[in-house]
């Protein structure tokens, strides 16, 4: 078997850690390869490395048999190298052709028109639904993934990179993509999937290299490795995918939304006369494809987006057009859909990410003046709870943190600070499955305080793994509230279709 990359012996240090420790990573031409580790395990590090955004310290590249120095990502592409980043690289205000022809040899001279014909026509062959005139700020993020993969689909790359590809898409994309996966290996390139899911493996992947800390603990065939034991190489110990709950104790209602109308950022009813109520002690899971209406309601329940009509409550008091800090400080906490748009300030320290809600007042400050010892504790308690790793802890800059890390840091946040409603967006994206399971049990245990949770997730196992009732939002619309206890995914798969359950009985 012929290698196509081959990456020998490769280090990588960062300030007060190892990332990349002796990692050998040998790519066979033809084969989806994955790339399974831990949340800051060193996989995105090795991943730039390929793709000429940081330096090995030592080690040693080969593509094709050749020995390659790889300086930039413009010396990847040349060399057939493509990547897909866990986080996106697209500017905000340009449509998808110019994003796609953004950097391009020709770049903006080319033919928009021929390049939004390629592009329309990629995104139809792959089934991608992508609209080439489209602005990135008005698509939702899973879109705005599939517009990474068109770009690297656009430029012919022979050995595609997936960080963390499906982390945003929905069962059915992520079915298209494996398909598309599947057929680029069938046309001879290679595809490296670096996915914390062990199933997407299992379906598409021919081996894995297993990371842990830095370094290599095993290459393994998939197809004669079950996924306990993948996890477990990865983790070092085993792993546990069910959430063990007791039966829930409700309380009061903590979360009334009367009649809600939001419109979103087309300017037509994102969100139709939605009636809703949490009460404390119970998780309440939205479920529905990416795109029907979730990110509207939420941002207008934290505050982020105006209200037409209808009305909030919360614990009694009518928050329907409050400001954002005063939601905060009635007990309403928020795990956001984007981390990097809208949980973590990237330029500053965990320290200041962590007190950036709190800051302001006692214990955290006293008489306009921070108590930085209490802070710094604190943030101390964030980082240690929720595994936050990190080479300098607390001093460390947000955006130097793994993804992975960057998500546990909020959920900590926002667990920690013990609000009387927690709304989670999709809390365990990016997430290994060790993290999961710890994030999960403390979303349980928020629960069982006697506080109420607003779950949205695009993973139907995690809605009922942790939902106590389960909403089903379509086209803006609540179509139903069930039990979980009384349903299954199939029932609740057609509710996401925008089948109401009696509909469906005929
Ligand atoms: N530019 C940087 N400066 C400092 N530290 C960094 C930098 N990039 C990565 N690190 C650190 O290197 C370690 C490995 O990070 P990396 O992003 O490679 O992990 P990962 O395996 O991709 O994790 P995840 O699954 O969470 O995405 C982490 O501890 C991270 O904080």
């Amino acid at each position: 078997m012929s290698h196509v990359i081959e990456m020998l012996n490769i280090r990588k240090e960062f300030p007060g850690i190892v990332a990349n420790d002796d990692i050998t990573l040998q790519v066979e031409q033809g084969e989806i390869h994955a790339i399974l580790g831990e949340n800051g395990a060193g996989k995105s590090t090795l991943m730039s490395i390929l793709f000429g955004l940081y330096h090995a310290d030592k080690g040693q590249i080969k593509v094709k048999g050749k020995e390659v120095r790889i300086n930039d990502p413009n010396d990847a592409n040349e060399l057939g190298i493509g990547m897909v980043h866990q986080h996106f690289q697209l500017v905000q205000n340009f449509t998808v052709t110019e994003n796609i022809i953004l950097g391009k040899e020709g770049g903006f001279f080319l033919d928009r028109r021929t390049a939004s014909k390629k592009i329309k026509d990629l995104s139809v062959k792959y089934g991608l639904n992508i609209d080439p005139n489209m602005v990135i700020d008005d698509i939702t993020v899973g879109m705005q993934q599939r517009v990474e993969i068109l770009k690297m689909l656009y430029r012919n790359a022979e050995i595609l990179i997936f960080d963390e590809p499906t982390a945003v898409l929905t069962p059915q994309e992520i079915e298209d993509l494996m398909g598309i996966m599947r057929s680029l290996v069938a046309e001879g390139k290679s595809v490296i999937l670096i996915t914390h899911k062990l199933n997407e493996i299992k379906a598409v992947a021919d081996r894995c290299t297993v990371i842990r800390r830095g370094k290599v603990i095993g290459v393994v065939d998939v197809k004669d490795t079950s996924t306990a034991k993948m996890a477990s190489m990865m983790v070092g110990r085993p792993v546990s995918f069910k959430v063990d709950k007791k039966p829930a104790q409700v309380g009061r209602v903590i979360l009334d939304i009367h009649d809600l109308k939001v419109m979103n950022s087309k300017k037509v009813l994102g969100v139709k006369d939605f009636s809703l109520s949490v009460k404390a002690g119970e998780i309440v899971g939205i479920a529905g494809v990416d795109g029907n209406g979730q990110t509207e309601l939420i941002e207008a329940i934290t505050g982020l987006r105006e209200v037409e009509s209808g009305s909030i409550i919360f614990d009694g008091n009518d928050i329907t057009n409050a400001d954002i800090r005063r939601r905060n400080e009635i007990g309403l906490g928020h795990i956001p859909e984007d981390r990097q748009k809208r949980g973590l300030v990237m330029s500053s320290t965990v320290f200041n990410n962590v007190a950036i809600k709190e800051y302001y007042h006692s214990p955290f400050s006293k008489r306009g003046i921070l108590e930085a010892e209490y802070l710094r504790e604190y943030a101390q308690k964030v980082v240690a709870q929720f595994d936050v790793r990190s080479g300098e802890g607390i001093f460390s800059l947000a955006g130097k943190l793994s993804g992975g890390n960057q998500q546990k840091l909020i959920v900590g946040r926002e667990v920690v600070a013990d609000p009387e409603l927690l709304i989670a967006v999709q809390p365990t994206r990016g997430l290994d499955v060790g993290a999961i399971e710890y994030i999960h049990s403390q979303l349980v245990a928020h629960r069982d305080k006697g506080h109420a949770v607003l779950l949205v997730s695009f993973e139907l196992d995690e809605i009922f793994n942790l939902s106590d009732r389960i909403a089903v939002m379509n086209s803006g619309e609540l179509i139903d509230i069930v039990k979980t206890s009384e349903t299954n995914e199939d029932e609740v798969g057609l509710m996401m279709a925008g089948v109401k359950q009696k509909e469906g009985e005929q």
